[in-house]
């Protein structure tokens, strides 16, 4: 591997007592790309993306987030990255303002860095009606919208998503891959995120990782990977691959 990756797993272990939830996970994701994560529910992905934020102990193995070993320089990965828990549960007193405002002040920004970033994240999502109301009223949508505001406050270089369009109706899931998309061409935010909706995946990835009972069993470019298992979509593709693993 060549120091110019985003993002590097190697051997990526962890065990819980007795599972195995990530077994020797090894791949890359390029700067600046948008990368799908994908694989069953329980496959591991969760799982992945926390220890790449330094959330979870590493059993063994290695990763590095932007150059820098997750394990050991925990805090530089967290205040580079941006992260969307998959189920992310917001303060019910507080309004969207607030807590934009609460988590900027956690990554210590100046606070007028904070207000114009905040004001700006409302207006992207389309929250300034709302932004005064409390997070206990959000539908699943609003507050999908301010977890994905509160994951870009710090600017992030990198942005691990999980599963950032579930809850989305299919403007709000539109809108969002044309955000990711944006941010990494305009922005050059590399973007890994896990999803179970092959069709998202399809539509912004060039490069995808597919895990299947813990252990990656596919990696590398989605047009390759079809030509290689005689896939036409990425259904086609990902069935292949879950049917050669049950084989
Ligand atoms: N804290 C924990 N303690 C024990 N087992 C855990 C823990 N966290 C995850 N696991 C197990 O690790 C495995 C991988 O779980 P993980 O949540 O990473 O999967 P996932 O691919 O994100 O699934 P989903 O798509 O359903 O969200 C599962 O068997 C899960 O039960």
């Amino acid at each position: 591997m060549t120091k110019t990756h985003a993002i590097e797993l190697s051997g990526l272990t962890k065990r819980f007592g007795g599972v195995t939830a990530v077994d020797d996970v090894t791949f890359f994701v390029e700067p600046g790309e948008v990368f799908g994560f994908m694989g069953h529910n329980g496959a591991g992905k969760t799982t992945t993306l926390r220890m790449l934020l330094g959330l979870t102990p590493l059993t063994s193995g290695s990763a590095r987030v932007l150059g820098r070993e997750v394990g050991q320089e925990t805090l530089e990965v967290r205040r580079t990255a941006g992260y969307l828990p998959a189920h992310y549960t917001l303060p019910p007193d507080m309004t969207a303002r607030q807590f934009l405002q609460y988590v900027g002040a956690m990554f210590a920004l100046p606070r007028d860095v904070i207000t114009e970033r905040a004001e700006a994240l409302l207006r992207r999502f389309d929250l300034v009606r709302d932004a005064d109301r409390a997070l206990r009223g959000f539908s699943t949508g609003m507050a999908q919208k301010v977890g994905l505001a509160q994951a870009l406050i710090n600017e992030p270089r990198v942005l691990l998503l999980d599963e950032p369009t579930s809850g989305l109706d299919p403007l709000g899931r539109h809108e969002l891959l044309e955000l990711l998309r944006e941010l990494a061409r305009d922005r050059g935010v590399t973007v890994l995120f896990s999803s179970h909706i092959l069709s998202d995946v399809e539509a912004l990835c060039r490069h995808v990782a597919v895990l299947h009972r813990a252990r990656l069993v596919a990696f590398g470019d989605v047009e390759e990977l079809k030509d290689r298992h005689g896939a036409r979509t990425m259904d086609d593709l990902y069935l292949a691959l879950v049917r050669k693993e049950a084989a």
